[in-house]
């Protein structure tokens, strides 16, 4: 269970975890420009780099193809992540995105795509400080190349990409234990489509439950209950990153948006992102907001279904409308569109509303990591206001 390769990487260290005389913040400095290694790494000879231009469809087509095929599985293998290609475009290009940091590994004979590795700006506040990092995502190496040791390398290329931006910090998940996380995440889900979800052994029924009695368990409402609660809009950009930008200052680690993120991060985006907000009936203020992103996972091996319509909860804040009644009426809108799960992590103030709106634990965590910037504790899930993708 060694680490080889992140014991050499400037992360924390299992080692270092008892030692409060290390300083929270940057545990290396940055390097001149020059000194930054100003070719790629090296490759396995059949293997060269492409710096995949998601603007050109039949590039965006194969990445998206290669995650079909290749990315993440739950445990059992039952399902994969089905990350759709306009979800993609919007993940991979946010304001100030490079696209010398959307990596790809081919064939040299074939040129085909076997291995992908990305990394998108983002300002990220960790207590009073605000750092541009990279957010590093969409690992994804064919599954006939795996242990053929092309992670480490594929990890050492963008973070000498993101160095050649003079970045130096990142941040990134994982479903598995790495030096060391920042925090560990309990994902919990909450049925919409019971009947769907048991067929295809997402969820199972429950003991001394009739599937009657558990469709009937999971049942919405037709219409949300709050006054004023609409879709999110484009007029609303100020009003909603004033909203968010208040309530993430009570996370030690949290996204820095301005108003050109909310715009891209937050606008409604059909089969990508849904976002909604409590506009007052008299004052017209906007008091709440709640929003989750569209990640379809592919149903591997079952005769009646071949994908499962996942939403994710994303950023919610509320000030008036208490969180509960907010999620439920979250949940009310995501039935109405035909998504058959609803899943959360035990962040921000999730834990509040989880097991009263019937979100069920999941079978994994979610472990989050900094590269290159040292905690002093590790943070409680609640600690935590940064949601990636
Ligand atoms: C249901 O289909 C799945 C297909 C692949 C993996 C998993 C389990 C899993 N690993 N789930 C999560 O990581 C997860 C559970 C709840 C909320 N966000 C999550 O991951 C997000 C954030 C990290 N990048 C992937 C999507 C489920």
């Amino acid at each position: 269970k060694r680490h080889k390769f992140w014991e050499t990487q400037p992360v924390g260290q299992f080692k270092d975890l008892g030692d409060s005389s290390l300083p929270e913040g940057p545990i290396e400095q940055p390097t001149p420009l020059s000194e930054v290694k100003q070719e790629p790494y090296n490759l396995p000879t059949p293997y060269e780099w492409i710096t995949c231009d998601m603007d050109s469809d039949e590039m965006s087509n194969e990445v998206y193809t290669l995650l079909t095929n290749n990315y993440v599985e739950d445990d059992e293998s039952m399902f994969r992540f089905n990350y759709s290609k306009e979800f993609l475009l919007w993940a991979l290009r946010p304001p100030g995105y490079y696209r010398s940091w959307h990596i790809g590994v081919r064939v040299k004979s074939s040129k085909k795509l076997v291995a992908f590795i990305t990394g998108v700006p983002a300002k990220i506040r960790v207590r009073d400080s605000v750092v541009v990092m990279a957010e590093v995502n969409f690992l994804c190496v064919h599954k006939k190349l795996r242990s053929k040791r092309l992670a480490p390398v594929m990890i050492k290329e963008v973070t000498r990409r993101v160095h050649l931006e003079n970045i130096w910090q990142a941040a990134y998940t994982a479903g598995v234990v790495l030096p060391t996380p920042v925090t560990t995440c309990q994902y919990w889900h909450r049925s919409l489509n019971p009947k769907k979800l048991i067929d295809v052994g997402f969820s199972r029924l429950g003991a001394r439950m009739t599937m009657s009695r558990t469709i009937k368990l999971y049942k919405l409402p037709d219409q949300t209950a709050t006054p004023g609660f609409r879709k999110m809009e484009p007029h609303d950009v100020p009003a909603v990153t004033r909203l968010l930008r208040n309530y993430l200052k009570l996370f030690v680690v949290a996204p820095d948006f301005d108003e050109n993120d909310v715009e891209h991060w937050l606008l409604p985006k059909e089969n990508v992102v849904d976002s909604y907000l409590v506009e007052s009936p008299e004052t017209h203020e906007i008091t709440d907001f709640c929003s989750f992103y569209t990640l379809p996972s592919s149903i591997l091996g079952n005769q009646n279904h071949s994908s499962l319509k996942a939403a994710y909860s994303y950023y919610n804040v509320s000030t008036k409308t208490p969180l509960l009644q907010l999620m439920n009426d979250a949940l009310i809108v995501a039935k109405k569109n035909d998504f058959d799960v609803f899943n959360a992590l035990d962040v921000m103030h999730n834990e509040t509303f989880l097991k009263e709106l019937k979100f069920g634990p999941g079978d994994g965590k979610l472990h989050y990591y900094l590269y290159n910037y040292r905690l002093k504790h590790v943070l409680r899930p609640s600690e935590l206001g940064l949601v990636l993708l």
